[in-house]
């Protein structure tokens, strides 16, 4: 049994600075987790790539060779992942054991988890090798600042929860970046009669009832709720990472297993 963390979200929400961090985090309370680069267009790193996409396929290679735009290049990068499953990936995870921590870090193209099947795929092929998978969907706090951009990325995740059907963990990023934190319950726990008046102040009257709508779907499925993070704070990296743990059972099935060896047996 392997375990997993899928890290997804907007381009720019902090994907990669989250994983550096966590990986910083898991070193010093020693801990191994190894980070997955799936970015066919990442140049720089801040933590050790245990795998890299880029050794399949690079983005540069794709643009000057095929002639694809950075997007289009991107997607045909992906689909080259899925069709390298059975043998690229399937040949880097045997450098890993049993009780292996994984986090993959995506490239930030919401087509990614909208509408193209690459990461769903991608998941199957994981959970078929008995990898446990969360996915960390990350928005950034700026995002705060307009109701409508906010909305929007709710809805993004929501499609990432439908499309990929898998544990989900909601974090609203860069929290460093927060100086005002009145409204942010609001955000953290979204509900529908305050997300709509927001919305409505926004935008024109002919919005309204899709604006109804949208806020409702976001507060009834009691699906989109976000965990602040600050980079900064150790204590935050460690309750959040709590919570994805939580999720997927890491660190339970060792309990048990220490739990079953020191009880006594009764005869
Ligand atoms: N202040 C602050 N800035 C951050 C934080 N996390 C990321 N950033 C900055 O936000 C920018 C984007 O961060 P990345 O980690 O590259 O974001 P990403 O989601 O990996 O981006 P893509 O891979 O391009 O989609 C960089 O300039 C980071 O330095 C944070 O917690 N606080
Ligand atoms: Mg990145």
């Amino acid at each position: 049994m392997g375990y997993a963390q899928l890290v997804i979200g907007p381009a720019g929400s902090g994907k990669s600075t989250y994983c550096s961090s966590l990986y910083q985090h898991c070193e010093a309370v020693q801990r191994t987790v190894h980070i997955v680069n799936l970015d066919p267009a990442a140049e720089k790193f801040d933590y050790p790539v245990a795998m890299d996409i880029r050794e399949l396929i690079s983005l540069d290679d794709v643009m000057e060779e095929l002639g694809f735009g950075p997007n289009g290049g991107l997607i045909y990068c992906m689909e080259h992942l899925q069709e390298n499953l059975d043998d690229w990936l399937e040949e880097e995870l045997e450098n890993y054991l049993d009780d292996d921590y994984l986090v993959f870090d995506c490239p930030g193209q919401i087509e990614l988890f909208s509408h193209v099947p690459v990461l769903k795929n991608f998941v199957e092929h994981l959970q078929r090798k008995n990898f446990k998978v969360c996915v960390v969907y990350l928005l950034d706090s700026q995002f705060m600042t307009d109701v409508t951009k906010y909305i929007s990325g709710c809805m993004a995740s929501l499609s990432a929860m439908v499309q990929l059907e898998l544990p989900h963990v909601n974090i609203l990023s860069k929290m460093d970046l927060v100086t005002d934190r009145s409204g942010l319950k609001n955000y953290l726990n979204p509900e529908a009669p305050i997300l709509l008046s927001q919305l409505n102040q926004h935008m024109p009257p002919s919005f309204a009832k899709l604006n109804k709508v949208l806020a409702e779907l976001v507060d009834d499925f009691s699906m989109v709720n976000f965990v602040p993070l600050d980079l900064r704070k150790e204590s935050s990296i460690q309750y959040v990472l709590s919570l994805i743990d939580n999720c997927i059972q890491y660190g339970e099935d060792a309990d048990v297993k220490i739990r079953d060896f020191d009880e006594p047996e009764d005869d």
